[in-house]
Order: C-alpha cells, then structure tokens, then sequence
C-alpha cells in the first residue's frame, strides 16, 4: 500500500495491524498533510439518504431544487444529471436493484447504512474493481478485527443481521462462503471507515479510503480529518515534526476517559496516550500543549489561563466526574426537552463549584439550553452569553487549536445572535421583550457590528487553516463578510480589525480588540452560569418549551 505524499508507511507490531503512518516532512498547524479524493466508499446514512445527492453527498438545502430521483429505484437522489452518471457508473448500476428489491420486500425505500456499504463492497468486488480488492478482498490489506467482534455477543448478533441483509437484498446469494465474507467485509468497514457526521450541516453517512485508515489513534492527536463532499482532507492540529506518527482521533477525545473507552471499544485496543495513562483532564491536557500560542488570535487570548486555569481539582476527583458523567448520559435522561436539560444542569453542579467548565459534561449541557432558547423567540437573547461562554471558558480548554471546525461552530453561532441582537437593539425590540436587564445593557453599550466583523474575519482567518473552502460554516462566514463590508461609516474600525487579524500583536488594534470585542464577550460570558442556574428556570416568561 502506497503512503500519501509527505507521510511513509512503517511497520510497528504495537499497532493492531501493525502498520503506522509517519511524517516525512514537517507541519504546521493547520497545514495539508494529504487530500484523499478516490474513495471505496462514500455514502449518506441511510435515513438521510433522500435528502443528500448520493454521488457529491451534498445535503439538499430546504429552500433549494429538489433533488432529482433515480428514475428505475426512485430510492437514491442526485443534485444533477452529472452526478447521477458518475454514481451509475461506478455503482448505482449494480445496487439499483438492491432498492426495487427492498422496497417489494419490507416496504421501505431505504437500507441501513453497513448494510448498503457491505453490498456495494459486494458489488464491486465481483466487478473485479482493483482498489476495493486490494484493500476488502480476501487478502485485502485492512484489518477486521473480526475475531474479537465475534466475542461481543450483542455486536455480533446485530452485525450477522446487517450483513445478512446485504447478501439478500444484493441479490448476491451464492453460498455460505458469501455471508461470511459479508460479515468480514462489515468488521473491516466499522475499524477502517470514517463517520461523516456534522450534526449542524446535516452532513452524515460513511467514507472509507484504504491510505487513510492507515492512520492510528491518539487521545492527543496531532492531526484531524475534515470532509467536504467526496473529498477527506487531513490537516495538522499541532506542529508535527519529521519522523512524527501522525495520529488522528476515532472519537470525542474530550470527553472522560471511561466514555473514551466505550468509544474505543468498537477498535479493539488499549489506547497508550498519556491522557489514558494519567487519564488527565481537560485542563491538563491544554496546559502542556503547544499549541496554546494559537490563540493569541482567538476569543480566548489569554495564553497564561490556559497554561495556569484556576480550577479547584480538590474539589471533584477523576472518579467523581465520570459519575456525572453517566448519570448525564443515562437512558432516564435521554429523552430531550427543556425538563430534562435542566436536570443535566443540575448534575453538573459541583463542576461549576470546582470552575471545571470544560470538563463534559458541563459544556454540553450549556450547549444543549443554548440551542434550546435559540429556537424560542422569547429566550433567544438568552443563548448569547451561553455561546460566549462556550467559546470563552470551555472550548479553547477542549480542543486547544482555534481553528478546528467545533470552535469554529461557536464563534458562527456568537456572530448570528449579534447580527440579530443589532438589529434588535436599533428597534429597541430587544428592550421592550428581553427581562435580562443586564444582558440588554451590555447589548446597548457596545457596537455589536464591530463584534460581530471581528468573528467573522476570525472565522475567515481560521477556516483558512482548519476547514474546506465548500464547508458550511466558512460559506456563511464568507457571506456574512461581504454584508458587513456594504456597510457605511466603518472605515475606522474595519481597519483596526483586520490590523488585529494580521498581527494580534500590533498594539493599538490589540487595544481596539480587546476594548470593543473582547470585553463585552466577557462581560456576556460572565452571566451565563447565573442564566443556568437560576434565570431560564424561575422566570414563568421564559418558560424552556420548544415552540
Ligand atoms: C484504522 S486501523 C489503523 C491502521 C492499523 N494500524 C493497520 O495496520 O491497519 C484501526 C486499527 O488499528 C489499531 N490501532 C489504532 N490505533 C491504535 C493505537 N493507538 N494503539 C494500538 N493499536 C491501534 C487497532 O487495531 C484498530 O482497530
């Protein structure tokens, strides 16, 4: 197997498989290890399959054209006839039938996603297709694991189903041999193949590259893989030397190590990070990275409190989180809703007594009520000094570098409710319906589009580093630039900005920085804890129900 240009394969008997990929080369963060644009498989889930072009895996947007149905299984959907070719070409015209197939037989115009993968990898296979015998073949180079997911029982079971149904509804019953080979294709898809899931773009489904799933885990990883259609980008996320393995994350490496595990189950092996073996948190984790200096361009530009956080360890021990931890997580609290989100927020209590904000749960319990005021008209306003405080006290301790695609999320969501809360507070709407005095003075005394310009060319900055020209949220950044730049009368402090972006160094902008964006978001921060805990729940005219 050939290694992507600026990396080299070597063998390392300490890996599961035993192979590991290195730098031959050096990184920054931020910089293009490889691009990865000739994927075995690249699919939707299957619920979201009608609503994402099954060849790009563009997700249709709600007020654009429809998309367009194949015309013989009505089940896979395209944007446009050339992308409807290009995936008939290279599998629509043997999985066609799959759909008519399951359609007459369960009713249904769409199949669970390992199964779908499983027969396409079927398919291709018989079609002598040379990559995917390479790499899921009988001698194929990607490992299965198969052995150790046959001793999970519970895994098992389900997994005989999935593949079950891909020989069946192929169309490819021919013997005994082909359901086994089905099962050992379907062990090798769940270690190899990448999720790409982003809850916020709708983007879901699965991409599976053989060069990529060369890659192995870290919980402290050095690069991170980012997805834009067809195409896997891997990208540094702290600077990585000549010689360096690079390693990349299977899974949310912030959360608790006990919730890693169960992530990692799925893998197989023991991880041997130092974040497993003195399971650090969080804050010990940031305090130690080099990456810390990016953030001098960031909302959170205090380098020293992210070397030095004030939080109170003595207070809450490793053990005691991972309490919070499942108890966050349990089935009696999964049913969503404003009830329920208050509950979560009450098990994070001693959390915010030892100010481990950035320890999960506490983060996505903030951002669960923040998404939740969002969808109401009378609690919007309330969701900015939530996001404030996300991006401010919990996210850079998370993920260290600004430019990844989460914290990303989090300065787009702090610049929508700006642009909204302007508006807002020209009208005097914001006064007249927000009881949160303080939030609507703070509001007041600032010039919320100078804030507002200075995410933005944030965002555009680092997009540049951490995200695909076509990924959403660089789209809205671009877009939402272009609206401020048409604006009259702002010379002054668009200049002031952009100084800022280009050097966080130059004094006046720094000062013009951090006195117009950075204390207000502060300020804004700092009546979050108060708004969770006592403000959303007590007020009667703010009642937490989705409207
Ligand atoms: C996607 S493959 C990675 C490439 C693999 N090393 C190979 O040679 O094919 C995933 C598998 O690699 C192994 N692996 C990944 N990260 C590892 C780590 N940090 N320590 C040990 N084994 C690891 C596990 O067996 C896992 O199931």
């Amino acid at each position: 197997m050939a290694a992507p240009p600026g990396t080299r394969l070597a063998h390392t008997p300490d890996r599961g498989g035993g192979r590991s990929v290195f730098a031959t080369r050096s990184y920054r963060p931020g910089d293009v290890i490889a691009t990865f644009g000739k994927p075995i498989l690249a699919l939707p889930d299957g619920p979201n399959m009608r609503t994402t072009c099954n060849y790009c895996l563009t997700v249709q947007n709600p007020d654009g054209k429809p998309l367009r149905a194949c015309t013989s299984c009505k089940a896979a959907v395209y944007c446009n006839p050339t992308c409807q070719r290009a995936h008939w070409k290279s599998i629509h015209k043997s999985e066609c039938k799959l759909f008519i197939r399951v359609r007459e037989g369960v009713g249904k115009d769409w199949v669970p996603t390992p199964t779908r993968a499983v027969a396409q990898v079927l398919m291709l296979l018989r079609a002598g297709d040379p990559a995917t015998i390479a790499a899921l073949g009988d001698d194929g180079s990607l490992v299965g694991n198969t052995e150790a997911f046959k001793k999970d029982t519970k895994i098992w079971s389900d997994y005989e189903m999935l593949a079950m149904a891909a020989v069946v509804y192929g169309g490819l019953v021919e013997s005994e041999e082909t359901l086994r080979r089905a099962e050992e294709i379907l062990c090798k898809i769940q270690t190899n193949a990448f999720d790409r899931l982003d809850a916020d773009t709708g983007m879901s489904g699965i991409f599976l590259d053989a060069g990529l799933s060369m890659i192995n885990h870290s919980c402290i990883p050095n690069a991170f893989i980012g997805f834009d259609k067809r195409v896997a980008t891997l990208r540094a996320e702290r600077t990585i030397e000549e010689g360096d393995e690079i390693r990349i994350s299977y899974i949310d490496h912030t959360l608790p190590k006990m919730a890693r595990q169960e992530g990692l189950r799925l893998y197989h092996f023991q991880c041997d990070c130092p974040r497993c073996k003195d399971d650090l948190d969080v804050y010990q984790v940031c305090a130690s990275s080099p990456a810390v200096p990016l953030n001098a361009l960031s909302l959170q530009p205090d380098l020293a409190r992210l070397r030095n956080p004030p939080v109170d360890r003595s207070k809450l021990s490793a053990a005691k989180v991972e309490v919070i931890y499942k108890a966050w997580h349990s089935p009696a609290m999964s049913e969503g809703g404003s009830k329920i989100a208050q509950q979560r927020w009450k098990l994070c209590k001693q959390l915010v007594e030892a100010r481990m904000w950035a320890v999960e749960p506490l983060p996505a319990s903030i951002h669960e009520v923040a998404l939740i005021c969002q969808e109401n008209s009378w609690t919007w306003a309330y969701a900015l000094p939530l996001w404030c405080f996300l991006a401010t006290e919990c996210e850079p301790f998370r993920l260290v570098a600004p430019f990844m695609p989460w914290r990303m999320k989090g300065v787009v969501m702090i610049a929508k409710c700006l642009s909204e809360s302007a508006r807002q507070t020209a009208t005097g709407e914001l006064a007249r319906n927000c009881p949160h005095k303080g939030l609507v003075d703070i509001l007041a005394r600032n010039d919320q589009v100078t804030m507002c310009e200075a995410l933005i060319r944030l965002l555009v900055h680092d997009a540049a580093m951490g995200a695909a020209a076509g990924w959403d949220i660089a789209i809205q950044a671009r877009e939402m630039l272009q609206d401020i730049e048409h604006l009259d009368g702002r010379e002054n402090e668009s200049a002031l900005i952009q100084a800022w972006v280009k050097n966080p160094e130059d004094p006046q902008a720094n000062a013009f920085f951090r006195y117009a964006v950075l204390k207000p978001i502060t300020e804004l921060a700092a009546l979050a804890i108060q708004i969770m805990d006592a403000e959303l729940w007590a007020s009667r005219t703010l009642p937490l129900v989705r409207r």
